[in-house]
């Protein structure tokens, strides 16, 4: 019977390994690694420190390239793709959110969510209102012409999160985003990160250490232990 291709898969990862070999000894950081991502998937990487995660989240962000294996996203083979690109992926495909929120301490809020938008080919108008709309809604619209430092922690993540929504990505990648906020703080943070979800052409895929945070957030916990894929379960078969 011919190869039915699944429209729903949006991450693929064949047999994914990386290793820094220059180093004595060399350091597997990820190890054979293969899983799919089905779009509407709210998926927890989960591990203690040094077991690999943030290395294949910035595989699949296109941060950087495996040392063997295949990474496929929305259609795309990551590592047949030039420079150039790779940088269409990213901005086309990938929102990422970081613990330490990576905003630009000089520009406003406003002009942080803007910045994805610079190559649009929009009129300047026309980006200004696309950001003040994802800043309204992450319930920033009071905040828009504050910089980061006159934003509290939960505030600087809204505006990172608006960011990494303005191109309209099909995959969010969060690595630790609630690791520097109180827990209510985080919970609105991980609500932010639900709605995204809510439509099924999309995925997230969560970095944490926090295994019942992984629970709460995601429909999948993908468990890494040592650079391998420990085990991959539902949220509700433990
Ligand atoms: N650029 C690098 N050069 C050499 N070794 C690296 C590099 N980046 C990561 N490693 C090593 O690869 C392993 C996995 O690191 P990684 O940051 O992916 O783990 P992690 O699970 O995200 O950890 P944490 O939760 O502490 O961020 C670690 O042993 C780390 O020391």
């Amino acid at each position: 019977m011919p190869h039915k291709a699944n429209n729903n898969v949006l991450v693929e990862l064949t047999s994914v390994s990386k290793s820094y070999g220059n180093l004595h000894p060399a350091v597997n950081a990820v190890n054979e690694v293969s899983f799919i991502v089905s779009r509407g998937e709210r998926v927890a990487l989960l591990g203690k420190s040094g077991s690999g995660k943030s290395t294949l989240l910035n595989m699949i962000a296109g941060l950087d390239r495996p040392t063997v294996g295949k990474i496929c996203v929305a259609g795309r083979i990551l590592s047949e793709l030039s420079a150039t690109a790779i940088a269409d992926y990213r901005r086309e495909c990938v929102g990422m959110i970081f613990q330490a929120y990576n905003l630009i301490p000089w520009r406003t809020a406003l002009q942080n969510v803007e910045l994805p938008m610079v190559f649009d080919r929009r009129e300047k108008a026309e980006r200004t209102a696309a950001a003040q709309e994802a800043l309204a809604a992450v319930g920033l619209t009071e905040r828009m012409g504050h910089r980061p430092s006159e934003l509290s922690g939960g505030e600087q993540q809204r505006v990172a999160i608006a960011r990494a929504l303005m191109n309209g990505p099909e995959l969010l990648l969060a690595d630790e985003p609630t690791g520097n906020l109180d827990s209510s703080t985080a919970e609105d943070i991980l609500e932010s990160l639900r709605r995204f979800t809510e439509n099924s052409q999309t995925a997230t895929i969560l970095v944490t250490h926090d295994e019942e945070l992984a629970y709460r957030f995601s429909t999948r916990v993908l468990h890494m232990l040592d650079g391998r894929l420990d085990h991959d379960s539902g949220v509700g078969d433990v």
